[in-house]
C-alpha cells in the first residue's frame, strides 16, 4: 500500500515513460494554480497529490495492456485519471469526455501546452457524444455504477476493458447490479487507500 508522497511518486515514476514524470510535475503545478480560480479538486487533497490523484489514476495502467486501442475516459474533470495517463504514456490514444466548459477548456489547454496529439476532448454531455467502439472505458467518480453502465455500454465490445476506480462503494454497487453485470467484473484492491477498490471487467453488458 503506498502511505507517502515519496512513495506514490516513486510508484508513479515507474509507470511513466520519457519524462512522463516531467510532464506530470508541471502538470502539478498548473493544477495547484488552477485550482485557486476554480474548483477542480479539492483544495485538502493537494497536500496529498501523488497519492490522492496522480498515482491514483495510473494504478489503472496496472490492469491495461500496453498495447491497445482507444481509450474513453468519462467525466475526466480536472484529467483524472485520462489526462494522467496521457501526460504518463502519450502514446496512448484517449479521448477525455467532460460536459463543464471551464473544465474543457482547462483540459484542451493543457493537450495544447504538452503536446499531447493522441489525446482530444469531447466537450459535452456524454449522453451526446457519437457514438463509438472503444478498447478501455475508465471513470473515477463519474456516476453509480447502473448509470455509468447504462451511460455508456453503446461504447463496449465483446473485447472492451473497463477500469472503474469506486472508492468505498465498489463491492457495494457491484452487488446491486443485475448478474450480467456482476459476471463482468471483479474487485482489485487499490494501491492508494486501503479502503478503496476498482471495479475491473471486460466485454459488453447484455441480458441475454
Ligand atoms: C465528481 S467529478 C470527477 C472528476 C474526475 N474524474 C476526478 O476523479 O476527479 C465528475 C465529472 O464528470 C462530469 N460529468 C458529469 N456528468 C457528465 C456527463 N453526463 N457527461 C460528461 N461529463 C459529465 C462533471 O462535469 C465532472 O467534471
Amino acid at each position: 500500500m503506498i502511505t507517502t508522497e515519496a512513495q506514490a511518486r516513486s510508484f508513479s515514476a515507474e509507470r511513466c515513460d520519457e519524462r512522463g514524470l516531467e510532464r506530470i510535475e508541471r502538470f502539478i503545478e498548473q493544477l495547484r494554480d488552477e485550482n485557486s480560480r476554480q474548483n477542480l479538486v479539492s483544495s485538502a487533497s493537494l497536500d496529498h497529490v501523488w497519492q490522492r490523484h496522480i498515482a491514483d489514476s495510473l494504478q489503472i495502467l496496472d490492469h491495461v495492456p500496453r498495447e491497445t486501442g482507444t481509450w474513453l475516459d468519462l467525466g475526466s474533470g480536472a484529467g483524472l485519471p485520462g489526462l494522467v495517463v496521457a501526460l504518463a504514456r502519450p502514446e496512448q490514444s484517449i479521448i477525455l469526455v467532460e460536459s463543464r466548459k471551464r473544465r474543457i477548456e482547462w483540459l484542451r489547454a493543457n493537450i495544447s501546452q504538452f503536446g499531447l496529439t493522441n489525446c482530444s476532448v469531447e466537450g459535452s454531455r456524454l449522453e451526446n457524444v457519437e457514438t463509438r467502439q472503444v478498447s478501455i472505458i475508465t471513470a473515477r467518480a463519474f456516476a453509480p455504477l447502473g448509470k455509468l453502465m447504462d451511460l455508456s455500454t453503446r461504447f463496449s465490445t465483446r473485447s472492451t476493458l473497463w477500469v472503474l476506480p469506486k472508492g468505498r462503494s465498489a463491492a457495494q454497487e457491484l452487488a446491486e447490479q443485475p448478474p450480467y453485470v456482476r459476471a463482468m467484473f471483479h474487485v482489485e484492491q487499490s494501491r492508494t487507500d486501503p479502503e478503496a477498490a476498482i471495479l475491473v471487467g471486460q466485454g459488453r453488458p447484455s441480458r441475454t
